[in-house]
């Protein structure tokens, strides 16, 4: 079973989670398009629902698959929003913006009344900070704002590197809201709430990819059939493998939090 068998089966759980007349937001990333490429099938099923996409790509992609769009400005208030992640933590705290769109992907979960994130089971680590947390900046005054973020890190217990994320071109990338994006190379973040804090005190700084308090539920998707109890051994919230015949091909599914 492929990686992108078990982002596709998060997809899929999360799918029947949506009822008629939901508002939703619609995330970005490869596993949130599969939310968007099977919601379409139910939306051209019948079911009515409205998205605020997070991103450009997502706005297509929803598009083609039929989903009707609305923005925050007309429909401020979501239901719903189903989003990927790079890391997802027992707590449901989140690292995201592997795929440049944490500004608006923040600004749709904060607007809503539950976020669910799908991702495939390799995304759950103990401690957030392996994957490079992404912190969007401004273009102007670019050195100040890293060497601010530079001074901010061991404040909040974190070194490591700062690199300018490139677009396929070489040339930076430029976000959605015309911003560019700093990946630090942490490691750990060992206290994610301090380094939120300290980030969001820099002025050049619009956002970071730390995500706390927005998650109220996860469904990961596995590979290894599921052990009754698991989740619970590990002190985590949630239930283990929804659907996993020991052997068998079905992917195991964790459900963190409420789902
Ligand atoms: O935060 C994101 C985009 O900004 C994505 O949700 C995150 O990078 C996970 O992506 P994928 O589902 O492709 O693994």
């Amino acid at each position: 079973m492929s990686t992108q068998d078990l982002k596709r089966a998060a997809a899929a759980r999360a799918v029947a989670l949506v009822t008629d007349g939901m508002r939703l937001g619609l995330g970005t990333g490869s596993t949130a398009a599969f939310f968007v490429e099977l919601l379409g099938a139910r939306v051209r099923q019948g079911l009515a629902v409205i998205g605020v996409p997070t991103s450009e790509a997502t706005r297509a992609a929803a598009q083609a698959a039929g989903i009707p769009l609305t923005t925050l400005d007309e429909t401020p208030e979501l239901d719903l929003t189903v989003d990927g992640a790079d890391e997802i933590d027992a707590g449901l705290r989140l690292v995201k913006g592997g795929g440049g769109a944490l500004l608006r992907e923040k600004i749709v979960a904060a607007a809503s009344r539950r976020m669910v994130v799908i991702a495939d089971g390799d995304k759950r680590v103990a401690v957030l900070g392996r994957f490079p947390l992404p912190i969007e900046v401004v273009p102007f005054g670019l050195g100040a704002t890293r060497r601010a973020v530079e001074a901010a890190l061991p404040r909040a217990g974190c070194a490591g590197a700062l690199t300018l994320r490139q677009a396929a071109d070489g040339s930076a990338l430029v976000t959605d809201g015309g911003h560019l994006i700093l990946d630090a190379h942490l490691g750990r973040i060992p206290d994610p709430d301090a380094l939120a804090h300290a980030l969001a005190a820099i002025p050049g700084v619009v956002e970071h990819g730390l995500f706390l308090g927005l998650a109220t539920g996860a469904i990961l998707a596995s590979r290894e059939p599921a052990s009754f109890g698991e989740a619970a051994s590990r002190g985590e919230a949630g239930s283990p493998g929804e659907a996993a015949p020991p052997g068998g091909g079905a992917p195991r599914l964790d459900l963190l939090g409420t789902v």
